[in-house]
Order: C-alpha cells, then structure tokens, then sequence
C-alpha cells in the first residue's frame, strides 16, 4: 500500500497541467513533471533549473520586451501574490513555430496554506477547445452552399467601412446584385443544379473583390451584396459590368435561347455624418428595382 503523502505526489506528477509552487516573493519551490517537460520541450530553463528561479522575475523581463501575455499575467500574479484578489486566470496564445497553442494559465493560494504565502500556478493547454472555437465562429459568419460571408458579416463590414470612409472622406461603393430568370433554371435543371449555379456566381462574385477593403456576401437566396471602401462610381460601374459579363460567361441556359443573368443596382457616395448604412442599402435596393424593371441583365443607380 502506498503511503498517503506518496500517492499525492505522483497524482501531482501525473497530471496533464504544469503546476508550479511559488512563495509570495515569487520563486518556484516545487513543480511537477509536466512543468518540466513543457521547458524541456520549448527551449525554457533546463528542468534542474525550474525550482530555484523566481517566476515574477522571468515574467517582468518578458514584459519589458513587450510581450502582452507576460505583462498581463504579471498583473493578474502580483493581485493574487499581494491579497488583493483571491485568484486569477487568463487565456493566452503561446504559439510555436510548428503549431497554434493557446492555454489559460491560473494561480491561486496553496490550499491550507495561504498564511504561508504559498501559491500554485497552473497552464493547462486548451488549443483543442479554442481551434473549436475559432471554427464555430467562422462557420458563424459564412454561408455554408457558396463560402461567401453572410448577412452578418456584411453589417458588421459596412458599419465599418462607413466610419472609414467617412474619417478619410472617400466614396463607399455598394452593389446588390439579384440572379435573373433563376427560379426557371432551378425549375428545369433542379435544386442541385441550381445551388451549382449559386457557387459559380460566388466564385465570380469572389473574383471581384479582392482587397482587404471589399467583400462580397450572399444576403440569401439569389440575393447578394458587395461593399467596395475607396471605390467612385465609374470604377464601381466597371466592377459591376464584369460582374454582368462574367456572369453572362457561364452560359447557364434555363430555357432555350434565355441564361440566368444578373440585374445590379449600385451606390457609391462619401459619406458625411447623417449617413446611416439603412440609407446606404435602401438606395441600391431602389437601384435593383430600377434594373430589374428596366429589363434585367444591366444595372441601374
Ligand atoms: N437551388 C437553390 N435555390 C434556391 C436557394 N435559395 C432560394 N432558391 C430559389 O431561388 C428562387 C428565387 O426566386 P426569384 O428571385 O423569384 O427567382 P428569379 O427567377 O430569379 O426571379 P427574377 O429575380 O424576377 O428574375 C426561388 O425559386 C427559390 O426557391 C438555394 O439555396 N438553392
């Protein structure tokens, strides 16, 4: 049988998380297997030199280079160290070179022994949760048949591109764009066909907005949009003709002699104070109306 006092130090050398002792001063008087294995790993102190160095200390000369993480765990330690807060924890990325890591790092008084001034700081690793993360939140913000944005990210990006053009006061470009004659297609061809038909189009869509300061978003349906920051009016018009022709290009036939084609209504103004992105959106919608009724396949301001 295994003395009490043993068991609890291969429990402390088992565990996945790196665990350390610090006094109130800051020095590492104890730490486990994981801890030195994660040194060992990373190029850190050698493991024989973990306990023994003072933990405050490596984390103020970090700081000093500008290293954020280092400089917030250095303040969340210092509250716990000092009495001012019972614990403290933090998410950070600490990645390598091969890979994307991300832990959460905590410290706390050592159980029954706070009037000691013994403290435990732990790092476990959470990459797996936060990479899961990271990927909910994209999927969040795409639209699952084409990989275009959505209806979201498009708020978010012209809520942002407004503000920007209005500070550098440069023209904001924006085109709706809504497929013609697509209800026959998907008639004639079938559902699978038609979301086909939708992916060419987003991929064109894709094509013509490249820089960082344009996005293209499927609104739903055979609705899209497209945001253009720095873009006047006849470069605009430019882009949305080679959307048309491009469009035109893929000869998607629905019925003999008519292909889906595309009707655009386009905006493009500097924007001063009492712009609201409402106002921005409802005069290319009117655009749209203008160029569906004008005949479709053109666009219409
Ligand atoms: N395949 C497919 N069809 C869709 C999807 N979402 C909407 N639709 C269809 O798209 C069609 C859109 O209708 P309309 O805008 O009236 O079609 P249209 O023939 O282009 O009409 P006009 O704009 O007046 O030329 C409807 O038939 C919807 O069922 C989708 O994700 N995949």
């Amino acid at each position: 049988m295994v003395a009490l006092s043993e068991l609890h130090t291969r429990v402390f050398h088992s565990l996945e998380n790196q665990i350390a002792v610090i006094d109130c001063t800051g020095l590492i008087v104890d730490v486990n297997m994981a801890w030195r294995e994660f040194g060992r790993h990373n190029g850190l102190a050698a493991p024989q030199d973990c306990v023994g160095s003072n933990y405050l200390q490596t984390l103020e000369c970090a700081a000093e280079t500008g290293d954020e993480s280092a400089t917030q765990a250095l303040q969340g330690m210092r509250s716990v160290l000092c009495g001012h807060c019972p614990h403290y924890e933090f998410e950070y990325p600490c990645h390598s070179p091969h890979e994307q890591r991300w832990f959460i790092m905590r410290i706390c008084p050592l159980y029954g022994a706070r009037e000691q001034g013994y403290f435990v700081v732990t790092h476990l690793n959470i990459t797996q949760r936060r990479l899961a993360e990271n990927a909910v939140a994209r999927m969040a913000e795409l639209d699952p048949l084409t990989g275009l944005g959505n209806r979201r990210v498009f708020h978010q990006f012209l809520t942002r591109e407004l503000r920007r053009c209005l500070r550098l006061q440069q023209p904001l470009g924006l085109l709706l764009l809504d497929l013609d004659h697509f209800k026959t297609y998907n008639d004639l061809h079938g559902h699978a066909a038609g979301d086909q038909c939708l992916q060419q189009v987003a991929q064109v869509l894709s094509e013509h907005a490249r820089r960082p300061e344009d996005l293209a978003v499927r609104l739903g349906g055979d609705e899209f949009a497209l945001a253009y920051g720095a873009t006047s009016l006849a470069q605009l018009t430019q882009i949305a003709q080679s959307i048309l022709r491009d469009i035109r290009a893929l000869e998607l036939l629905c019925r003999k002699g008519l292909c889906v084609s595309a009707s655009i209504g386009m905006v493009s103004l500097v924007p001063d104070d009492d712009t609201t992105e409402g106002q921005l959106y409802e005069r290319a919608d009117q655009a749209l109306y203008r160029a569906k009724a004008a005949g479709r396949d053109g666009l219409s301001v």
